[in-house]
């Protein structure tokens, strides 16, 4: 037998959306995978040739790009901050959906963006940041942050932050307010692109079974 497929998945926000789409594809982890309390990282599925492997979001696609996994979850925030030539995208999921926003403190929206030519921004997608403010003739000094980018604002560390906006409410919780919106986001299905190649007869019925999962879903 040829060696199992990884796939990747986060184990983050996305995780609950994504078990049911996995589910409708043909894939159900092993029951440890639900177990809170289980240290293990790879877990093995109702198919023998398909283990499943939970990492933070970013780390979905480096595992995804280099080939150590060859399919995975993960936003679109995340593919388009790494932009890695080696990720295929072929499938929006449908789950995850969310935006990336600027957002500043209440009360101070106002100021003239085209009398600045440099700006501040604490994030945790710097790549992105850039390439907007680029695009409006700015240059962005990224403060990268892990998480908590809400709190930058009212500690001084910059005016400014990206990050990812949904109900708003931690934006909200924050003192902030959305100012503009750079992307949508949702997750997406993403595969190894030397792999896709390689081993086309496994990854070409799995891609399938996601596009045939997601057209139910979206007709139901
Ligand atoms: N508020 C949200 N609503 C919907 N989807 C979101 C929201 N926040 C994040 N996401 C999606 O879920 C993905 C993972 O986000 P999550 O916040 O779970 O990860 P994290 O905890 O920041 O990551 P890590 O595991 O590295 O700590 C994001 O990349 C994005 O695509
Ligand atoms: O607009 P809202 O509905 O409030 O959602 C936005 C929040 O969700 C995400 O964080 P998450 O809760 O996933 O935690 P994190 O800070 O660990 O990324 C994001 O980073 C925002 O903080």
């Amino acid at each position: 037998m040829t060696r199992p497929l990884t796939f990747a998945i986060p184990k983050g926000r996305i995780l609950d959306e994504a078990l049911p789409l996995l589910a409708k594809a043909g894939i159900e982890p092993e029951a440890e995978f639900h177990d809170k309390k289980s240290r293990a990282l790879r877990f093995a599925t109702n198919r023998p040739d398909v283990s499943i492997i939970r990492v933070r979001a970013f780390d979905v696609a480096t595992f995804v790009a280099h080939g150590a996994a060859q399919i995975g979850i993960v936003g679109s925030d995340v593919v388009e901050e790494f932009n890695y030539s080696e990720l295929y995208a072929p499938i929006d999921l449908d789950i995850g959906h969310c935006r990336l926003s600027v957002a500043e403190p209440a009360g101070s929206a106002d100021e003239d963006e085209a009398a600045l030519s440099h700006v501040r921004v604490a994030t945790k997608y710097p790549h992105l940041t850039r390439r907007y403010y680029e695009a409006r003739g700015l240059q962005a000094e990224c403060v990268k942050l892990n998480g908590a980018m809400e709190l930058a604002p009212s500690l001084g560390l910059s005016r400014r932050i990206v990050d990812l906006v949904s109900s708003g409410a931690t934006l909200k919780a924050n003192g902030l307010v959305e100012t503009s919106v750079i992307m949508p986001v949702s997750a997406r299905l993403i595969v190894n692109r030397a792999a896709y190649k390689m081993r086309s007869a496994d990854l070409t019925p799995l891609v399938e079974a996601f596009r045939a999962a997601v057209e139910v879903k979206d007709a139901a």
